[in-house]
């Protein structure tokens, strides 16, 4: 039987690779740096199906390139590098990885918030450079407890914050585009995005990146937040305005940022936004868990399995072309 031509951008999981094997020829970018389209070009002429396993932008142009594909797979929930509208006007399913990521990401995002509040990082590194001894003091941190909840984009993992909040004894209030039908259920309290800012004392955003959530924090959001405001950014680096954020660190305008995504990603050793005390960067692991990774990794082989074959997809953004 003919296999089918799978193109991968980059690392992937072996359990993985071992699914796409048994039905696919594969054809994986093995550099450590992201594939340009002429990369990739040789290989997309004549591809079923392409793996984004290292994020690129799938674009009209990569598209172009790859006239033969039926399916595009990222182990991924975020999908804003992907031309959505493209690959349906060519009739390509595009599956992504919602789900079996939430609690992870949430848990991740929560730590944030946590470490950030009680400078546990700081802390650790006090005492591993020597500086624990008697009546040496670092700065204290923030309660949680009592404090206000602030989430933007209250969807999937947006909940499962809130859960690890009201856990904590937070008040927890969300900002969507539009309140939740469930909104009883969460304990949450619908607010305006304005309202939010001006009432948390954490501000978690979990929104995916769209042409609407792009640079959504700017100077004027972290001009309404409370001094003693907590920003946390576990969404996408562009959702926010890295030189207003930057700003107002350094003026004090909010006390303190802790971020997994970033703008630029990954961020040069050289970026001021590393030289600033009232800041805490992660690189990027929302979802970085063993368990977690290899989930998100088998449900995209398996998108990717039933999309050559022409099948509808377990998880499909653009449901209007699953079908054939
Ligand atoms: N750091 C990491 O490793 C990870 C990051 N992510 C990021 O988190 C995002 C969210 O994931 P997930 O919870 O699964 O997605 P969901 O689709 O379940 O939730 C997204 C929520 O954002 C809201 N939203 C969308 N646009 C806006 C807007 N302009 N203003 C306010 N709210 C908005 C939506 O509500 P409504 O439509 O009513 O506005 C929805 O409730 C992903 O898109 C991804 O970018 C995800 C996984 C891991
Ligand atoms: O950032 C990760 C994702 O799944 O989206």
């Amino acid at each position: 039987m003919e296999k089918y031509k799978v193109v991968i951008t980059g690392r992937v999981l072996p359990a993985a690779l071992a699914a796409l094997e048994t039905q696919c020829q594969v054809y994986r970018w093995e550099q450590p740096t992201a594939p340009t389209l002429a990369d990739l070009s040789g290989w997309l002429k004549d591809a079923d199906g392409l793996f984004v396993s290292t994020n690129i932008a799938v674009n009209e142009q990569l598209l172009a390139a790859a006239p033969r594909l039926k399916v595009i797979a990222q182990p991924a929930v975020g999908y804003d590098n992907i031309d959505i509208a493209a690959c349906t006007s060519r009739k390509i399913p595009f599956g992504n990885t919602p789900g079996v990521l939430v609690e992870t990401t949430a848990d991740l995002a929560f730590g944030l918030l946590l470490t950030a509040a009680r400078r546990i990082h700081e802390g650790w590194d006090w005492v591993r450079a020597g500086k624990w001894q008697p009546g040496a003091q670092l700065p204290y941190g923030v309660d949680l407890y009592g404090k206000t909840l602030g989430i933007v984009g209250m969807g999937a993992i947006g909940s499962a914050v809130a859960r690890r909040g009201q856990a904590s004894g937070m008040k927890v209030i969300y900002n969507n585009r539009t309140p939740r039908a469930d909104q009883a259920d969460l304990k949450a309290e619908y607010c305006t995005f304005d309202q939010l800012l001006s009432e948390a004392d954490f501000i978690v955003v979990l929104t995916p990146l769209t042409p609407e959530s792009r640079g959504m924090f700017g100077a004027n959001e972290f001009a309404k937040m409370k001094p003693t405001a907590y920003f946390i950014n576990a969404a996408r680096g562009a959702v926010v305005d890295t030189q207003a954020l930057y700003n107002a660190l350094q003026a004090k305008q909010i006390a303190y940022a802790a971020l997994d995504v970033t703008d630029p990603e990954p961020l040069p050793a050289d970026h001021p936004l590393l030289q600033l005390p009232n800041i805490l960067i992660v690189p990027h692991i929302g979802s970085a868990t063993t368990e977690t990774r290899n989930r998100m990794a088998l449900l995209a082989a398996e998108n990717l399995l039933l999309g050559v074959e022409g099948k509808p997809l377990v998880t499909c953004v653009n449901t209007e072309v699953n079908y054939r």
